[in-house]
Protein backbone atom coordinates (compact mmCIF):
# COMPACT_ATOMS: atom_id res chain seq x y z
CA UNK A 1 0.00 0.00 0.00
CA UNK A 2 1.50 2.97 -1.06
CA UNK A 3 0.69 6.46 -0.42
CA UNK A 4 1.11 10.13 -2.28
CA UNK A 5 3.09 11.60 0.67
CA UNK A 6 6.47 9.77 1.74
CA UNK A 7 6.11 7.85 4.26
CA UNK A 8 9.77 6.86 5.95
CA UNK A 9 9.88 10.20 7.92
CA UNK A 10 6.56 8.47 9.56
CA UNK A 11 8.05 4.96 10.26
CA UNK A 12 10.90 5.42 12.31
CA UNK A 13 10.88 1.34 13.02
CA UNK A 14 9.46 -1.00 11.22
CA UNK A 15 6.76 -1.76 13.31
CA UNK A 16 5.42 1.63 15.02
CA UNK A 17 2.31 1.55 17.05
CA UNK A 18 -0.48 4.46 17.17
CA UNK A 19 -2.57 5.54 19.98
CA UNK A 20 -5.39 8.13 19.62
CA UNK A 21 -2.73 11.19 19.02
CA UNK A 22 -2.16 9.49 15.90
CA UNK A 23 1.17 10.39 16.23
CA UNK A 24 4.01 7.22 15.67
CA UNK A 25 5.66 5.77 18.80
CA UNK A 26 9.09 7.50 18.17
CA UNK A 27 8.14 10.61 15.63
CA UNK A 28 9.93 13.80 16.61
CA UNK A 29 8.38 16.86 15.28
CA UNK A 30 10.48 19.75 14.71
CA UNK A 31 7.58 22.11 14.06
CA UNK A 32 4.33 21.87 15.03
CA UNK A 33 3.58 21.82 11.44
CA UNK A 34 5.00 18.65 11.27
CA UNK A 35 3.12 17.65 13.96
CA UNK A 36 -0.06 18.59 12.38
CA UNK A 37 0.84 16.71 8.66
CA UNK A 38 1.83 13.50 10.57
CA UNK A 39 -1.30 13.27 12.14
CA UNK A 40 -3.08 14.35 8.65
CA UNK A 41 -0.77 11.38 7.14
CA UNK A 42 -0.94 8.94 9.81
CA UNK A 43 -4.86 9.24 9.73
CA UNK A 44 -5.06 8.47 5.43
CA UNK A 45 -3.02 5.35 6.35
CA UNK A 46 -5.64 4.32 8.93
CA UNK A 47 -8.93 4.89 6.97
CA UNK A 48 -6.92 3.56 3.86
CA UNK A 49 -5.71 0.25 5.14
CA UNK A 50 -8.95 0.58 7.28
CA UNK A 51 -11.27 0.14 4.07
CA UNK A 52 -9.03 -2.14 2.76
CA UNK A 53 -9.39 -4.67 5.75
CA UNK A 54 -12.88 -4.19 5.61
CA UNK A 55 -12.82 -5.63 2.16
CA UNK A 56 -10.43 -8.13 2.83
CA UNK A 57 -13.01 -9.76 5.59
CA UNK A 58 -16.52 -8.96 3.48
CA UNK A 59 -17.42 -5.87 6.32
CA UNK A 60 -20.01 -2.87 4.92
CA UNK A 61 -17.86 -0.42 7.40
CA UNK A 62 -14.74 -0.53 8.38
CA UNK A 63 -13.48 -1.53 11.97
CA UNK A 64 -10.79 0.77 12.17
CA UNK A 65 -10.77 4.81 11.15
CA UNK A 66 -8.91 7.35 12.29
CA UNK A 67 -12.00 8.92 14.17
CA UNK A 68 -12.27 5.79 15.79
CA UNK A 69 -8.86 5.55 17.10
CA UNK A 70 -9.07 9.26 18.58
CA UNK A 71 -11.87 8.41 20.36
CA UNK A 72 -10.62 5.43 22.18
CA UNK A 73 -7.79 4.06 24.16
CA UNK A 74 -6.95 1.18 21.39
CA UNK A 75 -3.77 0.83 20.06
CA UNK A 76 -3.10 -0.01 16.43
CA UNK A 77 0.40 -1.15 15.51
CA UNK A 78 1.83 -0.12 11.55
CA UNK A 79 4.26 -2.62 9.45
CA UNK A 80 5.79 -0.87 7.19
CA UNK A 81 8.42 -1.92 4.25
CA UNK A 82 10.82 0.11 3.26
CA UNK A 83 11.76 1.38 -0.36
CA UNK A 84 13.11 3.78 -2.77
CA UNK A 85 10.44 6.12 -3.60
CA UNK A 86 8.00 6.53 0.02
CA UNK A 87 7.85 3.48 0.98
CA UNK A 88 4.94 0.50 1.52
CA UNK A 89 2.12 -0.24 4.82
CA UNK A 90 1.77 -3.86 4.93
CA UNK A 91 -0.57 -4.32 7.30
CA UNK A 92 -2.45 -3.28 10.14
CA UNK A 93 -3.30 -4.94 13.84
CA UNK A 94 -5.35 -3.45 15.99
CA UNK A 95 -6.15 -4.03 20.17
CA UNK A 96 -7.51 -3.13 22.72
CA UNK A 97 -9.12 -3.69 25.65
CA UNK A 98 -12.88 -3.99 25.69
CA UNK A 99 -15.76 -4.90 28.40
CA UNK A 100 -17.07 -8.66 27.41
CA UNK A 101 -19.40 -10.88 29.14
CA UNK A 102 -18.36 -14.31 28.31
CA UNK A 103 -18.88 -17.56 29.40
CA UNK A 104 -16.20 -19.45 31.37
CA UNK A 105 -15.70 -22.85 31.24
CA UNK A 106 -18.59 -23.74 33.55
CA UNK A 107 -21.21 -21.68 31.54
CA UNK A 108 -21.57 -19.05 33.70
CA UNK A 109 -21.16 -15.73 32.71
CA UNK A 110 -18.60 -13.20 33.59
CA UNK A 111 -18.11 -9.87 32.98
CA UNK A 112 -14.24 -9.09 31.68
CA UNK A 113 -12.66 -6.40 30.23
CA UNK A 114 -10.22 -8.39 28.34
CA UNK A 115 -7.45 -7.09 25.70
CA UNK A 116 -8.74 -7.66 22.58
CA UNK A 117 -7.51 -8.70 18.75
CA UNK A 118 -10.29 -6.36 16.86
CA UNK A 119 -8.83 -5.84 13.67
CA UNK A 120 -5.42 -7.82 11.09
CA UNK A 121 -4.81 -7.59 7.87
CA UNK A 122 -1.60 -8.15 6.14
CA UNK A 123 -2.18 -6.78 2.41
CA UNK A 124 -2.47 -9.70 -0.27
CA UNK A 125 0.68 -9.40 -1.62
CA UNK A 126 2.45 -10.56 1.31
CA UNK A 127 0.33 -12.77 3.00
CA UNK A 128 1.45 -16.07 4.07
CA UNK A 129 4.95 -14.99 3.68
CA UNK A 130 5.18 -14.95 7.66
CA UNK A 131 4.46 -10.92 8.11
CA UNK A 132 1.68 -11.98 10.21
CA UNK A 133 3.20 -13.77 12.30
CA UNK A 134 6.02 -11.13 12.98
CA UNK A 135 3.37 -8.49 13.44
CA UNK A 136 1.73 -10.63 16.01
CA UNK A 137 4.16 -11.33 17.62
CA UNK A 138 5.52 -7.73 18.23
CA UNK A 139 2.26 -6.56 19.72
CA UNK A 140 2.06 -9.52 22.35
CA UNK A 141 5.57 -8.48 23.31
CA UNK A 142 4.74 -4.80 23.39
CA UNK A 143 1.22 -6.00 25.35
CA UNK A 144 3.33 -8.25 27.72
CA UNK A 145 0.60 -10.89 26.81
CA UNK A 146 -0.12 -14.26 25.66
CA UNK A 147 -2.47 -14.99 22.67
CA UNK A 148 -4.88 -17.22 24.63
CA UNK A 149 -5.33 -14.39 26.77
CA UNK A 150 -6.57 -12.26 23.96
CA UNK A 151 -10.27 -12.47 22.86
CA UNK A 152 -10.84 -12.41 19.16
CA UNK A 153 -13.72 -9.94 17.67
CA UNK A 154 -15.37 -12.21 14.80
CA UNK A 155 -12.08 -13.75 13.61
CA UNK A 156 -12.44 -14.79 9.96
CA UNK A 157 -11.36 -18.41 8.75
CA UNK A 158 -7.99 -17.17 7.73
CA UNK A 159 -6.83 -16.00 11.24
CA UNK A 160 -8.48 -18.90 13.35
CA UNK A 161 -6.08 -20.83 10.48
CA UNK A 162 -3.42 -18.57 11.85
CA UNK A 163 -3.66 -18.83 15.33
CA UNK A 164 -3.68 -22.25 14.74
CA UNK A 165 -0.51 -23.07 13.43
CA UNK A 166 1.38 -20.25 15.34
CA UNK A 167 0.10 -20.47 18.80
CA UNK A 168 -1.97 -23.92 18.48
CA UNK A 169 -5.00 -22.46 19.52
CA UNK A 170 -8.24 -24.07 18.76
CA UNK A 171 -9.67 -25.01 21.96
CA UNK A 172 -12.11 -22.75 21.81
CA UNK A 173 -15.03 -21.88 24.56
CA UNK A 174 -18.68 -21.07 23.34
CA UNK A 175 -19.88 -17.90 23.35
CA UNK A 176 -23.12 -15.97 23.07
CA UNK A 177 -21.39 -13.27 21.51
CA UNK A 178 -19.12 -12.50 18.26
CA UNK A 179 -15.96 -12.69 20.47
CA UNK A 180 -13.58 -15.97 20.87
CA UNK A 181 -11.78 -17.21 24.18
CA UNK A 182 -9.46 -19.76 23.77
CA UNK A 183 -9.04 -22.25 26.70
CA UNK A 184 -6.57 -20.31 29.16
CA UNK A 185 -8.25 -16.94 28.52
CA UNK A 186 -9.80 -16.77 32.26
CA UNK A 187 -6.37 -17.75 33.67
CA UNK A 188 -5.32 -14.20 32.77
CA UNK A 189 -4.37 -12.06 35.02
CA UNK A 190 -4.87 -8.75 32.73
CA UNK A 191 -8.25 -9.67 33.09
CA UNK A 192 -10.45 -6.36 35.12
CA UNK A 193 -13.10 -9.86 35.60
CA UNK A 194 -13.80 -8.98 39.35
CA UNK A 195 -15.43 -5.91 40.30
CA UNK A 196 -15.26 -5.42 44.20
CA UNK A 197 -15.23 -9.22 44.45
CA UNK A 198 -18.35 -9.99 42.26
CA UNK A 199 -18.84 -11.58 39.51
CA UNK A 200 -21.47 -10.68 37.40
CA UNK A 201 -23.93 -13.42 36.85
CA UNK A 202 -26.21 -13.35 33.92
CA UNK A 203 -28.06 -16.39 32.85
CA UNK A 204 -30.54 -16.63 29.86
CA UNK A 205 -33.51 -16.71 32.03
CA UNK A 206 -36.09 -14.05 31.45
CA UNK A 207 -35.53 -12.19 34.77
CA UNK A 208 -31.65 -11.40 32.81
CA UNK A 209 -33.66 -10.23 30.38
CA UNK A 210 -35.77 -8.24 32.14
CA UNK A 211 -33.52 -6.63 35.31
CA UNK A 212 -30.17 -7.21 33.63
CA UNK A 213 -27.73 -9.07 35.25
CA UNK A 214 -26.78 -9.52 38.84
CA UNK A 215 -23.40 -9.54 40.77
CA UNK A 216 -22.67 -12.34 43.07
CA UNK A 217 -20.11 -12.39 45.84
CA UNK A 218 -17.82 -15.01 45.90
CA UNK A 219 -19.65 -16.54 49.55
CA UNK A 220 -22.92 -16.57 47.27
CA UNK A 221 -21.31 -18.56 44.64
CA UNK A 222 -20.09 -21.27 47.10
CA UNK A 223 -23.53 -21.43 48.67
CA UNK A 224 -24.95 -21.92 44.91
CA UNK A 225 -22.12 -24.51 44.43
CA UNK A 226 -22.63 -26.63 47.43
CA UNK A 227 -26.54 -26.27 47.03
CA UNK A 228 -26.38 -28.08 43.47
CA UNK A 229 -24.65 -30.55 45.14
CA UNK A 230 -27.00 -31.52 48.23
CA UNK A 231 -30.50 -32.57 46.97
CA UNK A 232 -32.69 -29.42 46.89
CA UNK A 233 -36.38 -30.42 48.11
CA UNK A 234 -38.55 -27.65 46.58
CA UNK A 235 -41.23 -26.39 49.21
CA UNK A 236 -44.92 -26.98 48.18
CA UNK A 237 -47.05 -24.91 46.07
CA UNK A 238 -49.84 -23.67 48.05
CA UNK A 239 -52.88 -22.42 45.90
CA UNK A 240 -53.71 -19.15 47.36
CA UNK A 241 -57.31 -18.72 47.93
CA UNK A 242 -58.70 -15.48 45.88
CA UNK A 243 -58.99 -12.41 47.25
CA UNK A 244 -61.10 -9.21 46.93
CA UNK A 245 -63.01 -9.36 44.24
CA UNK A 246 -61.70 -12.22 42.95
CA UNK A 247 -63.32 -13.75 45.42
CA UNK A 248 -66.58 -12.34 44.82
CA UNK A 249 -69.17 -14.87 44.35
CA UNK A 250 -70.25 -15.04 40.59
CA UNK A 251 -73.34 -14.82 39.25
CA UNK A 252 -74.11 -18.21 37.86
CA UNK A 253 -75.36 -18.13 34.05
CA UNK A 254 -78.38 -20.35 34.17
CA UNK A 255 -78.90 -20.55 30.37
CA UNK A 256 -75.15 -22.14 30.19
CA UNK A 257 -76.40 -24.49 32.97
CA UNK A 258 -79.12 -25.49 30.68
CA UNK A 259 -76.77 -25.82 27.81
CA UNK A 260 -73.67 -27.59 29.30
CA UNK A 261 -76.69 -29.61 31.76
CA UNK A 262 -73.77 -28.79 34.50
CA UNK A 263 -75.04 -29.29 38.17
CA UNK A 264 -75.92 -25.94 39.93
CA UNK A 265 -75.06 -24.69 43.05
CA UNK A 266 -77.90 -25.02 46.06
CA UNK A 267 -79.46 -22.24 48.49
CA UNK A 268 -80.06 -23.25 51.52
CA UNK A 269 -81.82 -19.93 52.35
CA UNK A 270 -85.59 -20.60 51.78
CA UNK A 271 -85.75 -16.88 51.67
CA UNK A 272 -82.82 -16.65 49.02
CA UNK A 273 -83.60 -14.63 45.82
CA UNK A 274 -80.34 -16.70 44.17
CA UNK A 275 -81.16 -17.30 40.84
CA UNK A 276 -79.38 -20.57 40.90
CA UNK A 277 -81.56 -23.38 43.00
CA UNK A 278 -82.07 -26.01 40.65
CA UNK A 279 -82.27 -28.50 43.69
CA UNK A 280 -80.85 -31.84 42.88
CA UNK A 281 -79.70 -32.55 46.49
CA UNK A 282 -82.71 -31.80 47.98
CA UNK A 283 -85.61 -33.99 47.14
CA UNK A 284 -88.75 -31.84 46.98
CA UNK A 285 -90.75 -34.77 49.15
CA UNK A 286 -88.56 -33.99 51.91
CA UNK A 287 -89.61 -30.02 52.06
CA UNK A 288 -92.34 -28.52 52.74
CA UNK A 289 -95.32 -26.78 50.34
CA UNK A 290 -93.32 -23.69 50.69
CA UNK A 291 -90.09 -24.69 50.36
CA UNK A 292 -91.52 -26.32 47.34
CA UNK A 293 -92.77 -23.42 46.15
CA UNK A 294 -89.81 -21.60 46.95
CA UNK A 295 -87.83 -24.34 44.56
CA UNK A 296 -90.00 -24.56 42.21
CA UNK A 297 -90.94 -20.70 42.05
CA UNK A 298 -86.75 -20.36 41.38
CA UNK A 299 -86.87 -22.89 39.06
CA UNK A 300 -88.81 -21.05 36.87
CA UNK A 301 -86.58 -18.32 37.71
CA UNK A 302 -83.73 -20.28 36.62
CA UNK A 303 -85.34 -20.51 33.32
CA UNK A 304 -86.82 -17.26 32.55
CA UNK A 305 -85.40 -14.61 34.61
CA UNK A 306 -82.30 -12.60 34.99
CA UNK A 307 -82.20 -11.94 39.01
CA UNK A 308 -82.57 -8.46 38.84
CA UNK A 309 -85.91 -8.98 37.17
CA UNK A 310 -86.68 -11.54 40.11
CA UNK A 311 -85.68 -9.97 42.65
CA UNK A 312 -87.92 -6.85 41.59
CA UNK A 313 -90.93 -9.86 41.18
CA UNK A 314 -90.52 -10.84 44.85
CA UNK A 315 -91.06 -7.36 45.66
CA UNK A 316 -94.16 -7.17 43.93
CA UNK A 317 -95.85 -10.76 44.34
CA UNK A 318 -96.66 -11.55 47.97
CA UNK A 319 -95.88 -15.15 48.68
CA UNK A 320 -98.14 -17.85 49.44
CA UNK A 321 -99.56 -18.73 52.59
CA UNK A 322 -97.39 -21.95 54.13
CA UNK A 323 -99.34 -24.85 53.45
CA UNK A 324 -101.21 -23.30 50.96
CA UNK A 325 -101.22 -25.51 47.94
CA UNK A 326 -102.10 -23.02 45.74
CA UNK A 327 -98.88 -21.49 44.99
CA UNK A 328 -96.70 -24.97 44.38
CA UNK A 329 -99.94 -25.56 41.60
CA UNK A 330 -98.99 -21.89 40.47
CA UNK A 331 -95.12 -22.74 40.22
CA UNK A 332 -95.96 -25.76 38.31
CA UNK A 333 -98.44 -23.69 36.32
CA UNK A 334 -95.94 -20.99 35.06
CA UNK A 335 -93.14 -23.65 34.35
CA UNK A 336 -95.40 -26.20 32.37
CA UNK A 337 -95.97 -23.15 30.38
CA UNK A 338 -92.61 -21.94 29.97
CA UNK A 339 -92.01 -25.16 28.96
CA UNK A 340 -94.29 -25.27 26.46
CA UNK A 341 -93.19 -21.78 25.10
CA UNK A 342 -89.96 -23.25 24.72
CA UNK A 343 -90.59 -25.90 22.86
CA UNK A 344 -89.37 -28.60 24.80
CA UNK A 345 -91.26 -31.82 23.49
CA UNK A 346 -89.39 -33.71 26.47
CA UNK A 347 -88.09 -32.46 29.75
CA UNK A 348 -84.39 -31.75 30.25
CA UNK A 349 -82.04 -33.90 32.21
CA UNK A 350 -82.22 -31.79 35.61
CA UNK A 351 -85.81 -31.25 34.89
CA UNK A 352 -86.27 -35.88 35.25
CA UNK A 353 -83.96 -35.21 38.42
CA UNK A 354 -85.73 -32.80 39.91
CA UNK A 355 -89.03 -33.86 40.51
CA UNK A 356 -90.34 -37.14 41.58
CA UNK A 357 -93.31 -38.87 40.02
CA UNK A 358 -96.03 -37.39 42.11
CA UNK A 359 -94.67 -34.18 41.08
CA UNK A 360 -94.40 -35.49 37.36
CA UNK A 361 -97.83 -36.50 37.84
CA UNK A 362 -99.05 -32.90 39.34
CA UNK A 363 -97.28 -31.53 36.61
CA UNK A 364 -99.10 -33.16 33.69
CA UNK A 365 -102.79 -32.30 35.52
CA UNK A 366 -101.45 -28.53 35.51
CA UNK A 367 -100.57 -29.19 31.98
CA UNK A 368 -104.21 -30.06 31.07
CA UNK A 369 -105.43 -26.51 32.82
CA UNK A 370 -102.77 -24.69 31.22
CA UNK A 371 -103.81 -26.19 27.51
CA UNK A 372 -107.65 -24.88 28.15
CA UNK A 373 -106.38 -21.52 29.87
CA UNK A 374 -104.28 -20.97 26.56
CA UNK A 375 -106.36 -22.96 24.29
CA UNK A 376 -106.84 -19.68 21.67
CA UNK A 377 -103.00 -19.42 21.24
CA UNK A 378 -101.20 -21.27 18.19
CA UNK A 379 -99.26 -24.12 19.27
CA UNK A 380 -95.98 -24.16 17.77
CA UNK A 381 -94.26 -26.59 15.55
CA UNK A 382 -92.13 -29.07 17.10
CA UNK A 383 -88.33 -27.96 17.53
CA UNK A 384 -85.77 -30.81 17.15
CA UNK A 385 -83.45 -28.70 19.05
CA UNK A 386 -85.40 -27.64 22.36
CA UNK A 387 -82.69 -24.74 22.90
CA UNK A 388 -82.41 -23.05 19.50
CA UNK A 389 -84.43 -19.94 19.20
CA UNK A 390 -86.72 -19.49 16.42
CA UNK A 391 -89.06 -16.16 15.70
CA UNK A 392 -92.05 -17.92 16.61
CA UNK A 393 -90.94 -18.16 19.87
CA UNK A 394 -90.99 -14.88 20.64
CA UNK A 395 -94.24 -14.10 18.22
CA UNK A 396 -95.87 -17.01 21.11
CA UNK A 397 -94.30 -14.92 23.64
CA UNK A 398 -95.70 -11.46 22.46
CA UNK A 399 -99.43 -12.79 21.46
CA UNK A 400 -99.14 -14.41 25.16
CA UNK A 401 -97.95 -11.22 26.87
CA UNK A 402 -100.53 -9.13 24.71
CA UNK A 403 -103.47 -11.36 25.90
CA UNK A 404 -102.14 -10.96 29.63
CA UNK A 405 -101.65 -7.00 29.36
CA UNK A 406 -105.21 -6.58 27.50
CA UNK A 407 -106.79 -9.11 30.86
CA UNK A 408 -104.75 -7.98 33.23
CA UNK A 409 -105.54 -3.96 31.63
CA UNK A 410 -109.40 -4.73 32.24
CA UNK A 411 -108.92 -6.69 35.45
CA UNK A 412 -107.28 -3.69 37.18
CA UNK A 413 -108.26 -0.40 37.58
CA UNK A 414 -104.81 1.49 37.51
CA UNK A 415 -101.99 0.58 35.10
CA UNK A 416 -99.16 0.57 37.31
CA UNK A 417 -101.15 -3.03 38.22
CA UNK A 418 -99.30 -4.00 35.00
CA UNK A 419 -96.14 -5.19 37.29
CA UNK A 420 -98.44 -5.78 40.50
CA UNK A 421 -100.61 -8.73 38.79
CA UNK A 422 -102.72 -11.13 40.41
CA UNK A 423 -101.23 -12.78 43.79
CA UNK A 424 -102.16 -16.56 44.71
CA UNK A 425 -104.59 -14.59 46.80
CA UNK A 426 -106.97 -13.51 44.29
CA UNK A 427 -109.11 -15.79 41.77
CA UNK A 428 -107.75 -16.91 38.41
CA UNK A 429 -103.61 -16.20 39.27
CA UNK A 430 -101.96 -16.70 36.06
CA UNK A 431 -98.46 -15.64 36.27
CA UNK A 432 -97.07 -13.90 33.47
CA UNK A 433 -94.94 -15.53 31.05
CA UNK A 434 -92.02 -13.37 30.22
CA UNK A 435 -89.13 -13.66 28.28
CA UNK A 436 -85.50 -12.39 28.80
CA UNK A 437 -82.80 -11.79 26.40
CA UNK A 438 -81.35 -14.92 27.06
CA UNK A 439 -84.32 -16.57 25.84
CA UNK A 440 -84.75 -14.71 22.51
CA UNK A 441 -81.43 -13.55 22.31
CA UNK A 442 -82.22 -10.05 21.76
CA UNK A 443 -80.70 -7.89 23.44
CA UNK A 444 -83.68 -5.31 23.96
CA UNK A 445 -86.21 -7.33 25.09
CA UNK A 446 -86.93 -6.97 28.51
CA UNK A 447 -90.37 -7.67 30.01
CA UNK A 448 -91.40 -5.35 32.80
CA UNK A 449 -88.72 -3.57 33.09
CA UNK A 450 -89.99 -0.26 31.87
CA UNK A 451 -93.05 -1.03 34.17
CA UNK A 452 -91.19 -2.20 37.37
CA UNK A 453 -88.33 0.91 37.19
CA UNK A 454 -90.86 3.52 36.15
CA UNK A 455 -94.20 2.27 36.42
CA UNK A 456 -95.87 6.18 35.45
CA UNK A 457 -92.90 7.75 33.67
CA UNK A 458 -93.68 9.19 30.79
CA UNK A 459 -91.88 7.65 28.47
CA UNK A 460 -93.36 8.43 25.44
CA UNK A 461 -91.08 8.19 21.56
CA UNK A 462 -92.65 8.34 17.82
CA UNK A 463 -91.63 4.87 16.18
CA UNK A 464 -91.17 6.29 12.86
CA UNK A 465 -90.69 3.40 11.09
CA UNK A 466 -90.99 -0.24 11.75
CA UNK A 467 -86.82 -1.22 10.88
CA UNK A 468 -87.05 -4.82 11.42
CA UNK A 469 -87.52 -6.99 14.51
CA UNK A 470 -87.47 -5.75 17.55
CA UNK A 471 -85.77 -2.47 16.47
CA UNK A 472 -87.46 1.05 16.45
CA UNK A 473 -86.54 4.50 15.52
CA UNK A 474 -86.75 7.30 17.48
CA UNK A 475 -86.90 10.68 15.66
CA UNK A 476 -87.65 13.28 18.62
CA UNK A 477 -86.15 14.01 22.04
CA UNK A 478 -87.41 12.17 25.31
CA UNK A 479 -89.81 14.05 27.03
CA UNK A 480 -91.94 15.29 24.02
CA UNK A 481 -95.58 14.54 23.74
CA UNK A 482 -96.69 11.21 21.95
CA UNK A 483 -99.33 12.39 19.44
CA UNK A 484 -99.88 9.10 18.27
CA UNK A 485 -100.78 7.46 21.73
CA UNK A 486 -102.15 10.71 22.53
CA UNK A 487 -104.82 10.47 19.86
CA UNK A 488 -104.50 6.33 20.03
CA UNK A 489 -105.49 7.34 24.05
CA UNK A 490 -103.19 4.76 24.67
CA UNK A 491 -101.90 4.98 28.84
CA UNK A 492 -98.85 5.41 30.10
CA UNK A 493 -97.91 2.16 30.63
CA UNK A 494 -98.66 1.05 26.81
CA UNK A 495 -96.27 3.94 25.50
CA UNK A 496 -93.06 2.46 26.97
CA UNK A 497 -94.11 -0.79 24.85
CA UNK A 498 -93.00 -0.87 21.01
CA UNK A 499 -94.85 -2.12 18.29
CA UNK A 500 -93.31 -5.51 17.17
CA UNK A 501 -93.09 -6.28 13.35
CA UNK A 502 -95.86 -8.30 13.63
CA UNK A 503 -98.00 -5.91 14.97
CA UNK A 504 -97.78 -7.55 18.74
CA UNK A 505 -96.23 -5.76 21.53
CA UNK A 506 -92.57 -6.54 22.37
CA UNK A 507 -90.96 -4.42 25.10
CA UNK A 508 -87.58 -2.77 25.41
CA UNK A 509 -85.02 -1.49 28.07
CA UNK A 510 -84.91 1.82 29.22
CA UNK A 511 -80.97 2.24 28.33
CA UNK A 512 -83.21 1.74 25.06
CA UNK A 513 -84.40 5.24 24.75
CA UNK A 514 -81.33 7.02 27.03
CA UNK A 515 -78.97 6.41 24.32
CA UNK A 516 -78.91 9.57 22.21
CA UNK A 517 -76.86 8.27 19.17
CA UNK A 518 -79.78 5.86 18.09
C1 LIG B 1 -9.98 -10.10 14.47
C2 LIG B 1 -9.71 -9.95 12.99
O1 LIG B 1 -9.20 -9.05 12.62
S1 LIG B 1 -10.37 -11.12 11.98
C3 LIG B 1 -9.79 -10.71 10.38
C4 LIG B 1 -8.48 -11.27 10.04
N1 LIG B 1 -8.04 -10.69 8.80
C5 LIG B 1 -8.31 -11.22 7.59
O2 LIG B 1 -8.94 -12.24 7.48
C6 LIG B 1 -7.85 -10.45 6.44
C7 LIG B 1 -7.29 -11.34 5.37
N2 LIG B 1 -6.19 -12.17 5.90
C8 LIG B 1 -5.05 -11.63 6.29
O3 LIG B 1 -4.88 -10.44 6.28
C9 LIG B 1 -3.91 -12.56 6.65
O4 LIG B 1 -4.17 -13.79 6.08
C10 LIG B 1 -3.75 -12.75 8.13
C11 LIG B 1 -3.57 -11.42 8.79
C12 LIG B 1 -4.91 -13.45 8.68
C13 LIG B 1 -2.54 -13.61 8.37
O5 LIG B 1 -1.45 -12.95 7.85
P1 LIG B 1 -0.30 -13.80 7.13
O6 LIG B 1 0.80 -12.90 6.83
O7 LIG B 1 -0.89 -14.51 6.03
O8 LIG B 1 0.09 -14.84 8.24
P2 LIG B 1 1.34 -15.78 8.23
O9 LIG B 1 1.95 -15.77 6.90
O10 LIG B 1 2.21 -15.38 9.31
O11 LIG B 1 0.69 -17.16 8.57
C14 LIG B 1 0.14 -17.89 7.55
C15 LIG B 1 -0.94 -18.74 8.11
O12 LIG B 1 -2.10 -17.98 8.25
C16 LIG B 1 -3.19 -18.74 7.77
N3 LIG B 1 -3.60 -18.17 6.54
C17 LIG B 1 -3.13 -17.10 5.97
N4 LIG B 1 -3.74 -16.84 4.81
C18 LIG B 1 -4.64 -17.80 4.65
C19 LIG B 1 -5.59 -18.08 3.68
N5 LIG B 1 -5.80 -17.32 2.60
N6 LIG B 1 -6.40 -19.17 3.83
C20 LIG B 1 -6.25 -19.94 4.90
N7 LIG B 1 -5.37 -19.70 5.88
C21 LIG B 1 -4.56 -18.64 5.75
C22 LIG B 1 -2.67 -20.10 7.54
O13 LIG B 1 -2.72 -20.81 8.72
C23 LIG B 1 -1.29 -19.82 7.19
O14 LIG B 1 -0.47 -20.96 7.36
P3 LIG B 1 -0.16 -21.86 6.06
O15 LIG B 1 0.28 -20.93 5.04
O16 LIG B 1 0.85 -22.79 6.47
O17 LIG B 1 -1.42 -22.51 5.74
Amino acid sequence: MEFRFNCHPLFRQRIVLINNSLLPTGFVAQHRREALDATAQISEIINFVGQLSAQAQGLSNPVTTSQKLRNSDHHIYLMFESNQKHGLVVGILKVGRKSLYVFDQNGETVNVTAPCVLDFYVHESRQRGGLGRELFDHMLKEENIHPEEMAIDRPSEKLLGFLQKHYGLYKKIPQMNNFVVYEGFFANKHHASDIDGRRMHITASPNTNLFGPTFTTVGEQLRSSSQTRQQVVSPPVVQQPPVGRYAAKRPSCSMAQIIHNSPTTVSTEPNSTSSSTNNHHAPPAASTNNNDYENHHHDHDHLHHDSAEFDREQEADPEPQPGSNNGDGVAEEVLTANMRNLSMSEPTGDYIDYHTDHHHHQLQQQQVKFADDYADIPEPEADPDPYSFHPHHLELSQQQQHQEMMTNRENSASPQSISQQQTPEHPGFKKPIRYTKQHTGLKNMSSGVGAAVMPSGKMEFDQEENEGFGSVKINRPIGKSSTRNSLSGDNDNESVHSKGSDGSHGHFDLKFYHNKLW
